[in-house]
C-alpha cells in the first residue's frame, strides 16, 4: 500500500504572507505520524489542506490516492478532528454523534460503541456540549473522527487538554489504531507529547518542513563527540577500527560509532579522556528549541 496522506509541494498564501512554503510529506498505513511544530508553525493550515477546507495555492494534497474533496463519501474513510470547540455548544455529545452516523450513513449503534471507546459515559454523552470540560470535548472529537471506523485519522492537536491519564488513554487508542492497518497523522507543539506516540515525525517551522524521518532517526545520535589527550593517536585508533572520523572545528573529533567503541579505542590506544558525549542525541530537541525560540521571538515582537 501507498502513501494514505501526500501533501505534494504545497504552498499556501494569504495575500502576501506564505502560511506554507513548498511543504512536501507522507504519512504511511500502520504508523502514526507527528505533526510538530510550534505555534503558528501551519500545522492547521497543512491539515486544511489535506481535508480539502483550505485550498493549496500551488501543489496538492491528496488522502487514499486522490484529493479529499473528491473521495466518495469521505467520511467514511477519513476520521478528522480539526477543531474540537467548533463543535455545537446546543447539542448533546450524543446528538453529534447520531448526526454524524446520518449523515456518513453508519450504523446508529456505532454510536454507542464509540462512545464506550473513547470513556465518555451515556449521562456525559446526554449533556450539552457547552457544559463538556476541554478533555469530554476532545474525547467527543475524537469520537467522531473514529465513528465511521475510517482507514485515515486526521487529529489537529488531540491531546490539548486531556490529563496525563488521557493522554496515555489517547495514545493506546492511536496504537491500536495504527496496529490494525490504520493511518494517523496527528500534530503538536509538543516534542514529548509526539516522540512519544509517533513512529514518523515530520517538523514544520515557519511553513517549511526542516525535518522528517522515523522517531528514531530524528532521535538516534549521530556520531559520537570526542576529546582527548591525543586526538590524532587516537583518531588512528579509531580508523584501526574502521570508525570514520571528522575534526570538530571547535576541537576534538566527531566518531561515526557509539560513545562505548569511541572508549574502548581510547583504552587500547592508552588515551585519556577529556570529554565523551553523543554527538547529535539531542539533535531534535535543539532544533525544535530553535524553532520556538525564533517563533517566541517574533510573537514577542509583534
Ligand atoms: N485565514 C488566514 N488568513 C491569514 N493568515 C492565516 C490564516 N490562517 C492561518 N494564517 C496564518 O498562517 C500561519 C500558520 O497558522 P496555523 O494555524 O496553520 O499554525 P499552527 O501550526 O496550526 O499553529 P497553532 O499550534 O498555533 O495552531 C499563522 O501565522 C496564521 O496566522
Amino acid at each position: 500500500m501507498g502513501d494514505m496522506i501526500s501533501v505534494d509541494h504545497v504552498t499556501k498564501r494569504y495575500g502576501a504572507f506564505t502560511a506554507l512554503d513548498d511543504v512536501s510529506f507522507e504519512a504511511r498505513p500502520g504508523r502514526v505520524t507527528g505533526f510538530l511544530g510550534p505555534n503558528g508553525a501551519g500545522k492547521t493550515t497543512a491539515m486544511r489542506v489535506v481535508a480539502g477546507l483550505t485550498p493549496a495555492t500551488t501543489g496538492r494534497a491528496t488522502v487514499l490516492g486522490r484529493p479529499y474533496a473528491t473521495l466518495p463519501n469521505p467520511g467514511r474513510h477519513v476520521g478528522l478532528l480539526l477543531d474540537a470547540s467548533a463543535q455545537h455548544a446546543g447539542r448533546t455529545g450524543r446528538e453529534v454523534l447520531t448526526l454524524g452516523a446520518i449523515l456518513t450513513g453508519v450504523d446508529r449503534r456505532r454510536v454507542d460503541d464509540t462512545l464506550e471507546l473513547v470513556g465518555l459515559t451515556s449521562k456525559e454523552a446526554n449533556r450539552r456540549i457547552r457544559n463538556y470540560s476541554l478533555g469530554m470535548r476532545q474525547r467527543l472529537g475524537i469520537a467522531h473522527a473514529l465513528l465511521a471506523d475510517p482507514e485515515v485519522l486526521v487529529l489537529d492537536e488531540p491531546a490539548n487538554g486531556l490529563d496525563p491519564a488521557g493522554i496515555r488513554w489517547m495514545r493506546s487508542l492511536l496504537r491500536g489504531f495504527a496496529e490494525r492497518g490504520g493511518t494517523v497523522l496527528l500534530s503538536s507543539h509538543l516534542l514529548g507529547e509526539i516522540e512519544r506516540i509517533a513512529d514518523d515525525i515530520v517538523v514544520i517551522g515557519g511553513g517549511r518542513i526542516v525535518a522528517s524521518g522515523t522517531t528514531a532517526e530524528l532521535l538516534a545520535g549521530s556520531g559520537t563527540v570526542v576529546r582527548s589527550t591525543d586526538d590524532a593517536r587516537l583518531a588512528r585508533a579509531l580508523a584501526d577500527r574502521a570508525v570514520a572520523v571528522t575534526k570538530v572545528e571547535a576541537g576534538g573529533l566527531l566518531a561515526d560509532t557509539d560513545p562505548a567503541t569511541v572508549g574502548q579505542a581510547a583504552l587500547h590506544a592508552g588515551v585519556a579522556l577529556l570529554e565523551l558525549r553523543g554527538g547529535d542525541e539531542r539533535g531534535l530537541e535543539e532544533m525544535f528549541f530553535e524553532l520556538t525560540a525564533s517563533s517566541a521571538r517574533e510573537g514577542a515582537m509583534a
